[in-house]
């Protein structure tokens, strides 16, 4: 299939439990097997986001839930958020993240602790996804960042699972590729998946991208679609997804589009599904 299809027929989204009455009104605009991600925020809890979890399952979509190493205060809480994702079928796909708190709140400082906990291939988790830094983290080393990505993949190997890469938002192609080949020359065979919000009011993205430690330089904003001295408008990721598509080749090996949606996912929905009908036309008769 040709590259920029390929990117948009197989994209994932980004939601966080209230997004889950909007995912069910709209989920027939996602093509079906669609991965759905629900974020592990401080502010809800595992019920609702194994709710949202089981909705994007029960609309033939892929749930991939959240789970914040720091934000787990024991075993027996890591224990019961798979037991209840697994009672929903929920559970296949997750993705493990350190998560932002400065003190972890039990015994899981790391994604990595969480990995090798053992408790997710025990409970039957097949694919574990970790994340990836195309412009670095803002409290994080840029060695610590590979180091950890090369032990987590080696660790979810040891286990017997599947391992796969969602980088952090990001407005610049030109790093997200850079990473990509940095990723591979380590010999980070994953699929990757590049985040970028989806079309969001600029204002709204300034504020996330602070909030999550991502740069937003003025040439970039720019070239991305938005303008930091101009906050009223939305930007979406087209010239990205343009550019990233105009730049990958074989070499880059497995790559697809992540979209963020920070309350935005109908918008996002209709973006994604407007952008496939113009990459893949529909047949003629
Ligand atoms: N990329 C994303 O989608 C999300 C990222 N986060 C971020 O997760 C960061 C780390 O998670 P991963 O990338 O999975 O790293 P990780 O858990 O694999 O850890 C990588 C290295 O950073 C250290 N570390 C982990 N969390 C930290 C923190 N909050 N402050 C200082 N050092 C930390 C670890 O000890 C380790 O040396 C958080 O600080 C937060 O900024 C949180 C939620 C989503
Ligand atoms: N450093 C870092 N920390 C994170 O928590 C984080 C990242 N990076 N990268 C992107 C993902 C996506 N993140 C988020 C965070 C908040 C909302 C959001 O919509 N927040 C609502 C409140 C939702 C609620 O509390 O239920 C908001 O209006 O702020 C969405 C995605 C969190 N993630």
């Amino acid at each position: 299939m040709h590259r920029t299809a390929t990117l948009l027929e197989d994209l994932s989204v980004e939601i966080t439990a209230r997004d889950t009455a909007t995912l069910v009104a709209h989920a027939g605009d996602l093509p079906a097997g669609t991965r759905v991600s629900v974020t592990h925020l401080g502010t809800e809890g595992a019920p609702e986001r194994r709710e949202a979890a089981a909705a994007a399952a029960r609309a033939e979509l892929v749930p991939v839930p959240h789970l914040a190493a720091r934000r787990l205060g024991s075993e027996s809480e890591l224990r019961d958020a798979l037991d209840g994702l697994r009672a929903h079928d929920a559970h296949e796909r997750l993705f493990v993240v350190g998560g932002d708190p400065r003190t972890p709140a039990g015994p899981y400082a790391s994604a990595l602790d969480v990995i090798r906990s053992g408790l997710l291939a025990e409970a039957g988790v097949a694919e574990v996804g970790i994340t990836g830094y195309p412009e670095g983290h803002p409290a994080i080393a840029d060695e610590a960042l590979w180091a950890a990505l090369r032990d987590k993949t080696a660790a979810i190997a040891d286990q017997g699972l599947t391992a796969s890469v969602t980088t952090q938002f990001s407005f610049d192609a030109d790093a997200v590729v850079a990473w990509i080949e940095r990723a591979r020359a380590l010999g980070i065979a994953a699929p990757i998946r590049v985040g970028v919000p989806g079309p969001a009011g600029v204002r709204r993205l300034v504020a996330f991208a602070r909030r999550c430690g991502v740069g937003t330089s003025a040439g970039i904003a720019r070239k991305y679609g938005f303008s930091l001295t101009s906050l009223v408008g939305t930007a979406g990721p087209d010239r990205f997804v343009e550019e990233l598509t105009s730049r990958l080749e074989d070499a880059h090996g497995e790559v697809r589009l992540h979209l963020y949606t920070f309350g935005t996912l109908a918008a996002t929905i209709d973006w994604a599904r407007a952008a496939r009908e113009a990459a893949v036309p529909a047949e003629r008769p």
